[in-house]
């Protein structure tokens, strides 16, 4: 990529375009190293010979369903092949054995209904169009003929349609495997169940996604040796603790706590809610509800959620409680103490919430007060306990929060995979990884930095290979209507991202996921321009053993 082989007057090419990512134009002149374009909005363009790229005039107009056939592997080829697809409904499309799937934002029953599962059943992998059906079939397939364990990767940015394709995968893997009754309800069934429960306590709105997953999930589907489901698991990791203190406008908490703040009025009172605005762990983004959904209704519908996966009223009571008292700890403000460097509950307000968590948690007031307001420091000599001034009293008070939070959110996942039920002598499994992260914003964090350091991880990892399939988004719902006109130009972001994991194999892409993350997205677009050459050579390093590349950089980010 990069080359200008080929280029000369009359060609006509693809350059960059601010507005629709890479627009198409004729070559008018070429002085030395740059040329002159005409593009097709009529505007006439100067550019450097090596970023034009040429077009593929007999491409067809409706596209081609594997990229691999795409006689230009370059950028603007992909993303108008992908684009042409789009507008035809055409959601996915295959590059080798790695599927791409755009997300539709809308409802496409046609595609998913029984009638198509039927048709997907048993059919090699490029027999029919794209699908994520095909996939899943494959993993299974490979699983029963060669008594091989598989995983499918799901992965994109947010809002790309991820968990949406995880539980399609899901659904398509429980229509092959059969069903295997427990208690009544099958496996496959609690597992699906299970996500109105997991989507209360681990999601929140974002920016780009109103119900975004803020952890990363494996879901191993266990087999017996007829190839039947046996038992399920649900793995997480790596749940975004710091959302449970700070919140960042127009983005919302978890769920959960304003599904609490809208429960029937005696919940209301025995956990001293109220107004979500009244809490400092709430009232930090001005957005408090969302389009579509009623949180009352919602947390009646959370509450049947976890009858349904075994988790008895008891439980679910003592469950709100821990998150109300996360609440009341949130309006705990500090003050100085007498003593320097120390402090106190600033006020009556801070001491009614301070008693109230420590109610909830059914722990002594005086002994929390202590250890929000103190730090015991153990030396080989002696243990010493040192005053906090009010700043450091709110960083150990959000500390203690967010710990709360993910040890109740990780028991929640313990209940579900009690209930659920493991099989011990299953043969084989089939893992579904549906990973965040690949995301490039105007100033990258490290938010996505450690996503595969979870030991959980890498324990279920083993004997893994792996299939692959890539989610890209539109910006937000607002954008649907344009991006429908436009196309996969909007995708850009995420199919450039997803094309510079493609152009490494398994474990630089991680690697590399890891360290984008701090790149700014100048950089970013030099790493971009060498990945075609690459991308033939990808499908086939996607479907090696995954284990043998993904488990020594686990370990090693373990460390
Ligand atoms: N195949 C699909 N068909 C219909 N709608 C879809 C599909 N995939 C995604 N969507 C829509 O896009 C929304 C976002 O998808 P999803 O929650 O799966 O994204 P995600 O990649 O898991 O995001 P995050 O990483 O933020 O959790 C869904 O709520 C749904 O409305």
């Amino acid at each position: 990529m990069g080359t200008p082989e080929n280029i000369i007057v009359g060609s006509h090419v693809w350059i960059e375009d601010p507005e629709v990512a890479w627009i198409d134009g004729q070559v008018l002149k070429i002085n030395g190293k740059d040329a002159e374009i005409e593009t097709s909005d009529g505007k006439k363009v100067v550019a450097n010979l090596s970023k034009i790229f040429p077009k593929d005039m007999e491409a067809l107009p409706g596209g081609v369903d594997d990229m691999t056939k795409l006689s230009y592997l370059h950028e603007p080829g992909v993303l108008q092949n992908l684009k042409a697809r789009y507008e035809l409904n055409k959601i996915y499309t295959y590059t080798g054995n790695v599927l791409i799937a755009i997300n539709p934002f809308q409802k496409l029953p046609h595609i998913y209904g029984a009638q198509m599962m039927q048709q997907y059943k048993g059919v090699p992998l490029g027999e029919l169009s794209p699908h994520v059906f095909a996939i899943a079939g494959v993993a299974y397939r490979a699983m029963v003929n060669e008594g091989k364990s598989n995983s499918i990767l799901v992965s994109g940015e947010s809002g790309a349609g991820k968990t949406e394709t995880t539980k399609l995968l899901m659904q398509f893997l429980a229509f092959l495997g059969g069903r295997a009754v427990t208690d009544g309800r099958t496996v496959e069934q609690q597992v699906l169940e299970s996500n109105p429960v997991l989507e209360a306590f681990g999601n929140a709105k974002t920016v780009r996604n109103n119900n975004s997953s803020r952890f990363g999930k494996f879901v191993e589907i266990q087999f017996d040796k007829s190839g039947r489901i046996s038992g399920a698991a649900i793995r997480t990791y790596l749940l975004e603790r710091s959302r449970v203190c700070q919140v960042n406008d127009p983005e919302r908490n978890y769920h959960c706590f304003y599904l609490l703040c809208a429960a029937p009025q005696e919940e209301i009172e025995k956990y001293k809610l109220g107004n979500p605005k009244l809490f400092h762990y709430l009232n930090q983004s001005q957005c408090y509800e969302l389009a579509d959904v009623n949180d009352a209704h919602e947390y009646l519908a959370t509450c049947r959620a976890m009858g349904i996966v075994g988790i008895s009223k008891k439980d679910q009571e003592a469950i709100f409680r821990v998150v109300a008292a996360i609440l009341h700890l949130g309006n705990i403000d500090f003050a100085k103490g007498k003593e320097i460097d120390s402090s106190i509950p600033k006020d009556d307000k801070a001491k009614f919430h301070l008693k109230t968590a420590a109610e909830l948690l059914r722990c002594d007031a005086d002994a929390l007060e202590d250890a929000l307001c103190k730090r015991l420091m153990i030396t080989p000599e002696e243990v010493i306990k040192r005053s906090l001034d009010p700043g450091s009293a709110t960083v150990s008070r959000d500390g203690l929060a967010k710990t709360i939070y993910s040890r109740l959110f990780d028991w929640l996942v313990d209940k579900i995979n009690k209930s659920i039920g493991q099989d011990p002598n299953s043969k084989c499994l089939i893992g579904v990884l549906d990973i965040y992260g690949f995301e490039s914003f105007k100033l990258n964090s490290l938010s996505c930095s450690a996503v595969l350091s979870s030991s959980a991880l890498i324990s279920q990892m083993k004997s893994c290979s792996n299939t692959s399939i890539s989610t890209c988004s539109k910006r937000n719902k607002k954008n649907i209507q344009r991006s429908r006109s436009i196309g996969a130009t909007l995708n850009l972001r995420t199919t450039k991202m997803f094309w510079t994991l493609l152009k490494r194999n398994p474990e630089e892409s991680l690697l590399f996921s890891m360290k984008h993350a701090c790149f700014q997205s100048q950089h970013m677009k030099r790493l971009q321009t060498s990945f075609i050459k690459h991308l033939s050579i990808t499908s086939a390093l996607l479907s090696q053993n995954f284990r043998k590349q993904i488990l020594p950089l686990l370990i090693m980010l373990e460390r």
